[in-house]
Order: C-alpha cells, then sequence, then structure tokens
C-alpha cells in the first residue's frame, strides 16, 4: 500500500472538513489511519483461495460445518463497516479435508478490503470449491452493514442475509436443509 497517498488522503479529507490538521488530537491521524487501512484492508491483493494450504484424508463423507466465524469488512460504497458472522459447510469429496482454522483463513482474506457482501459470499464458495473440490458447499453470511444504521435510511438493527450454494447443497434439497438447520438451530 502507498502509505504516503492514504496520508495525503486523510490530510485533505480533514481538511475538507473545515478541521485544523495541525491541531495536537489530529497531528499523527493521518499516519495512524494509513496503518489502520494496513490493517483492514489486509486481505488486498491477495487470493482467499491461497490459505487453503494443507490438506488431511479423513474417512469421512459427511458434512463439516464451521459456523459464527465472526469478520469485519469495509463496504465499498461507502468505507464504513459491515460486519457479522460466515457460516461454512462443505462435504469433503473422498475424505479430502483442509483445516478447520484455514476456513476462517479464507473469510479473513476475503473481507478484509473494500468489499461487497455478495462477492465476499461468492468469493469465499469459489475458494472452497475450486481448492478443496468439494462435494458441495453451503456458505451463508449475515451483517450488518454501518452505512444503513449510522447514517442514510439509519434502519439500526437491520440485518443482510447471503448465501452461495454449490454441488450437492445445490441439487438435494434434504441436504440443504441439514446444512441451513445446524446453521440455524446448533
Ligand atoms: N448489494 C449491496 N449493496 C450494498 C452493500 N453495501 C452497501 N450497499 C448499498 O449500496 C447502495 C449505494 O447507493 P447510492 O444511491 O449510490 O449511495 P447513497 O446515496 O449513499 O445511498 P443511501 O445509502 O441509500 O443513502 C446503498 O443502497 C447501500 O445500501 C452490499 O454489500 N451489497
Ligand atoms: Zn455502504
Amino acid at each position: 500500500m502507498d502509505k504516503k497517498k492514504i496520508m495525503d488522503g486523510v490530510k485533505l479529507i480533514l481538511e475538507g472538513m473545515g478541521e485544523d490538521i495541525n491541531r495536537e488530537g489530529l497531528i499523527d491521524t493521518p499516519d495512524r489511519v494509513a496503518r489502520m487501512f494496513g490493517e483492514i484492508c489486509g486481505g488486498l491483493h491477495k487470493d482467499p483461495a491461497d490459505e487453503i494450504s494443507v490438506f488431511f484424508h479423513v474417512e469421512h463423507n459427511d458434512m463439516v460445518l464451521v459456523k459464527d466465524i465472526q469478520f469485519y469488512s469495509l463496504c465499498e460504497h461507502h468505507l464504513l463497516p459491515f460486519y457479522g458472522k460466515v457460516h461454512i459447510a462443505y462435504i469433503p469429496e473422498d475424505g479430502k479435508v483442509t483445516g478447520l482454522s484455514k476456513l476462517a483463513r479464507v473469510v479473513d482474506v476475503a473481507s478484509k478490503k473494500p468489499q461487497l457482501q455478495e462477492r465476499l459470499n461468492s468469493e469465499i464458495v469459489e475458494a472452497l470449491m475450486s481448492k478443496l473440490s468439494a462435494k458441495g458447499v453451503l456458505v451463508v453470511i449475515e451483517a450488518e452493514h454501518m452505512c444503513m444504521t449510522m447514517r442514510g435510511i439509519q434502519k439500526t438493527g437491520s440485518k443482510t442475509i447471503t448465501s452461495g450454494v454449490r454441488g450437492i447443497f445445490r441439487t438435494n434439497l434434504a441436504t440443504r436443509e441439514e446444512g441451513l438447520s445446524l446453521i440455524k438451530h446448533m
């Protein structure tokens, strides 16, 4: 990331607001904000699929579900946070599974950048489908968008739910319902 460009931009925004960029409380703000963007946009220019780096073979060809994976992302329209939980289920092909933490790493890389919830959802699904060659993948994201709560339409508490369904979760209704009910009730 070009830290200097971000710092110059932050100074311009503050000046545009009529702030005194040399007052004590703001003097280090451009530097802080640039470091912050480096951290919260750490997924930029990375491929989420690269996070799935280890594979194991187990005698398990049924569902694997990791739910309530917390994420924080940045709405690409307003640069305000949207955040919530990702639930990931997959059905391995020939017992090919990955480490559980790798699923959360995929979520981190796909979310830490200016993003849309729908794209976040499909990037996670595609990463899993391509690397695991799974029989099926189901990803559900529930999120609160601060651009809809602290500004604009101001609907505090509203939640946006997206889902991405591939393979057997798409073709077999009972499998999809099992995944969805585990996400909802456990
Ligand atoms: N589909 C989708 N829309 C989003 C997401 N995040 C923010 N938005 C929406 O993007 C839209 C941008 O609309 P614009 O009319 O260009 O911007 P705006 O004038 O600030 O709109 P308001 O938010 O309605 O005040 C808004 O409706 C946001 O709610 C997202 O992840 N997915
Ligand atoms: Zn927004």
